[in-house]
């Protein structure tokens, strides 16, 4: 039994149709075909357009949102058969959502280039906002590391752009990133004042060049502090405090330079007065002398005991004056030297404010562990101890792993933080006698006086498991911080420069190694010391 028409494949009607020129013997010619075929396609139902945009607007109705919404309208337009009003519902929802699509005029099929075409663009915009979505998550927000608030604007809109696929989410993220462009402006402006403040701490530097003249150490310390500083991230609040610092350290200098100068004029007022109150004694007691000689011609010239008695009323008066004169020169060369000692005292405590005002440029502004300077002067001494007293001095060179990536991903801000979390625990790590400083970039060094080689190792083990310990968090997200060290033993004679290079060769070991690891240098070679 032949099946229904209404179901038949074209490849059924094709089959039919000879079937049919069969039983009626009519030759199979193409005309003849023809006619059988369309005749057994006539039997299947009429698809008609209303049709097909009734059963349209029934499915679309029994969508979710907007869609649904326009399905109700068309299907109101066609029950009323108002075909007009069905046909503005659709060219209204087809301007408002595929605006933008290439227009095809009606009735028209889209030209096979025109439809990659818009593949191509769909494409491309998918690039470009994975592009901006990274520009904004990623870059901008860690050029904008000095104003958190906009870096976090950054980062939030370029998250919320990969998801902004609706008309109405694209136009608010694009009001957000005119507005983030809008304060990145006004932020320029920031950095011009940034600017200028630099120029006013040259400025202050500058100011105090003759101070600074009188003491080689002073100007090389404050250059170094602008160093540091040029070196760094410059943020305005980092410029700010820094001129700050320096402005006190300088005000403050100078004030003990003034009392200082001030004292060292009393004393010498002092030692004038000394020097006269004790010339004044000589010449008296010279004048005595000479007097007490003339006396002795007078004696032997008197010729009765009257004379003498006058003579000798004379001599009681001069040694009267000479005595009274030694005395108070006695006493005024007292008051003198109690006023010195004090003085002395003063200028002794003085000179300590000085020493400590000092320290302030040893220290590394970021991490306040000491800087370069505070090293070499601290190994130094302790290297110059070591020799004296014949004890064991070991020193560790220490670099943070990885660091560039976690600048990259975290941004300098937070690479700053661990710096200054890492000096944190080690500080509190340490042991009194030890001194940790800041080599250069993430490049510390810890120098450990009276120390043997494995006890040296140890403290930086210990170091390293309390670094894994004490977590770093950021934007609670746990930061493995790790380092590597070169460990090296002071040998006698040997210089802080020829130490330090052990210990980064050891260093240079750790990392190759794999990093997070401790190497114990090589003895220098026996042409490295001077012969004993
Ligand atoms: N945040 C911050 N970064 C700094 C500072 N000084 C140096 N750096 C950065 O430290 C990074 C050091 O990078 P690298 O020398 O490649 O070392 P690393 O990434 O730690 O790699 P390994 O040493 O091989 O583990 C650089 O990106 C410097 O910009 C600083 O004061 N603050």
């Amino acid at each position: 039994m032949s099946k229904k028409t209404s179901t038949l494949s074209p490849v059924e009607i094709a089959r039919e149709a000879f079937q049919r020129l069969g039983t009626r013997r009519i030759a199979p010619t193409p005309e003849a075909y023809r006619i059988a075929y369309e005749e057994i396609l006539g039997d299947q139902p009429e698809v008609r357009a209303e049709t097909v945009l009734i059963n349209f607007a029934a499915s679309l109705s029994k969508q979710p949102g907007e869609n649904g919404l326009l399905g109700t309208r068309l299907m109101r337009a066609q029950e009323s058969s108002d075909w007009t009003e069905y046909g503005r519902q659709l060219s209204e929802y087809a301007e408002e959502n595929w605006l933008g699509r290439p227009i095809v005029p009606h009735g028209e099929l889209m030209p096979v280039d025109l439809e990659r075409q818009f593949i191509r663009d769909s494409k491309k915009e998918k690039m470009l906002r994975e592009v901006l979505a990274r520009i904004l998550v990623f870059n901008l927000s860690s050029l904008l590391e000095s104003a958190p608030e906009l870096a976090n604007e950054s980062k939030s809109s370029g998250q919320d752009l990969k998801t902004a696929f609706s008309e109405q989410a694209m136009i608010e993220i694009i009001s957000r990133i005119k507005q983030l462009s809008f304060q990145i402006e006004l932020k320029t402006d920031d950095m011009a004042q940034q600017q200028e403040l630099l120029m006013r701490l040259f400025q202050l530097l500058l100011e105090n060049i003759n101070g600074l003249l009188e003491q080689g150490s002073w100007l090389s310390s404050q250059i170094e502090t602008v160093q540091a500083l040029i070196a760094g991230p410059i943020s305005k609040t980092s410029l700010a405090d820094a001129t700050k610092n320096l402005k006190e350290v300088i005000y403050k200098q100078g004030l003990l330079k003034n009392t200082l100068a001030e004292e060292k004029v009393v004393v010498k007022n002092m030692m004038l007065t000394f020097v006269d109150r004790l010339s004044a004694m000589v010449s008296t007691t010279s004048n005595y002398q000479k007097t007490i000689s003339g006396f002795s011609h007078q004696i032997s010239q008197a010729g009765n005991i009257s004379d003498l008695n006058t003579v000798l009323t004379e001599i009681m008066r001069e040694t009267q004056n000479a005595q009274e004169e030694t005395t108070r020169s006695r006493d005024a060369m007292e008051d003198a030297q109690q006023e010195v000692e004090k003085a002395e005292a003063r200028i002794h405590a003085l000179e300590n404010q000085l020493v400590q005002m000092g320290e302030l440029v040893r220290e590394d502004q970021l991490t306040g562990s000491l800087n370069r300077r505070g090293m070499d002067e601290s190994l130094d001494r302790e290297i110059a101890n070591a020799e004296r007293r014949d004890t064991p001095l070991c020193i560790a060179l220490l670099d943070l792993d990885d660091f560039k990536r976690i600048n990259d991903t975290h941004g300098h801000a937070t690479g700053d933080e661990v710096l200054i979390h890492m000096v944190k625990v080690i500080k509190e790590t340490l042991r009194k006698l030890d001194v940790i400083a800041r080599f250069g970039g993430e490049e510390f060094i810890v120098l450990m006086p009276e120390t043997e080689p494995q006890d040296a190792v140890q403290i930086i083990t210990r170091v390293q498991r309390e670094l894994t310990k004490r977590l770093f968090m950021h934007e609670s997200q746990r930061l493995l911080i790790t380092f590597s060290a070169g460990v090296a033993e002071h040998h006698k004679g040997e210089s802080q420069a020829q130490l330090i290079k052990r210990a980064d060769v050891a260093l240079y070991k750790a990392k190759h190694a794999g990093k997070n690891r401790i190497v114990f240098a090589d003895p220098p070679g026996p042409d490295a010391l001077p012969a004993e």
